[in-house]
C-alpha cells in the first residue's frame, strides 16, 4: 500500500503571517520512512525520464533534491535567495504566498541545452518555481518537468506552471489556502 506522505507533514496555522496554514515538512523529513519514501515515491514517479541536472529551490528543496539527484546518479544545481552565492550569478525577482525574495544561480551553472528537473517541497503560488524556471531557461536549459512534494492548489501555482509550458508532478495536495 502506496504511504500517504500527509499523514508525515504537519500544520502550523498562523505562521509566518496570520491566515496562513503552514505545511511543515521538518516533521516529514525528520521521520526515517517518511524521508525514505518521499525520495523513493518520486524517484519511481519520474520513470525513465532522464535529467542532465536537477536545480533546487533554497532552502527546503535543496535536502531532497540533493538525495535525488544522488539517486539518479545526476548533479544538483543550487538556485539560492539573493546575496549567497560567490560567483557571476543572473537573478530574479518574485512574490511568494507570503513575500517578496530574488533568487540567483550561477551564470555556468547549466549548460544551453540541458534538460533540467526542477525541485521543490511545495508549490503554492507558484511565484518561487515560476522565478527559477525564468533563471533555468535564461541559461539556455529546458525545465523537462518541475516536481514537488506538496500542492496547494487553491493557490494556483501548479497550473500557472502548466500554462507556461511546463510539465509538473506533485506527490502530495492539502485543499484550502
Ligand atoms: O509557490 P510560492 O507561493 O512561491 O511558495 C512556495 C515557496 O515557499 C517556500 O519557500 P520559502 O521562500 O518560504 O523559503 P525556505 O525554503 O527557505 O523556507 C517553499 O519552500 C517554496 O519554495
Ligand atoms: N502554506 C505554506 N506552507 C509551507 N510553505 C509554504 N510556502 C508557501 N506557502 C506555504
Amino acid at each position: 500500500m502506496t504511504v500517504d506522505l500527509r499523514d508525515f507533514i504537519r500544520t502550523i496555522p498562523d505562521f509566518p503571517h496570520e491566515g496562513i496554514m503552514f505545511r511543515d515538512v521538518t516533521t516529514l523529513f525528520n521521520d526515517p520512512v517518511g524521508l525514505r519514501e518521499t525520495v523513493d515515491q518520486m524517484a519511481a514517479a519520474l520513470g525513465d525520464q532522464k535529467f542532465d541536472k536537477i536545480a533546487g529551490l533554497e532552502a527546503r528543496g535543496f535536502m531532497l533534491g540533493a538525495a535525488l539527484a544522488y539517486k539518479l546518479g545526476i548533479g544538483f544545481t543550487m538556485i539560492r535567495k539573493a546575496g549567497k552565492l560567490p560567483g557571476s550569478t543572473i537573478s530574479e525577482d518574485y512574490a511568494l504566498e507570503y513575500g517578496q525574495a530574488t533568487v540567483e544561480i550561477h551564470d555556468d551553472a547549466l549548460d544551453a541545452g540541458d534538460k533540467v528537473l526542477l525541485f521543490d517541497d511545495l508549490i503554492a503560488t507558484g511565484g518561487t518555481a515560476e522565478a527559477g524556471i525564468k533563471l533555468i531557461e535564461r541559461l539556455g536549459a529546458e525545465v523537462t518537468l518541475a516536481a514537488f512534494i506538496i500542492d496547494l492548489p487553491d493557490l494556483g501555482g501548479r497550473a500557472k506552471i502548466e500554462k507556461m509550458g511546463v510539465k509538473t508532478h506533485v506527490l502530495c495536495a492539502f485543499d484550502g489556502l
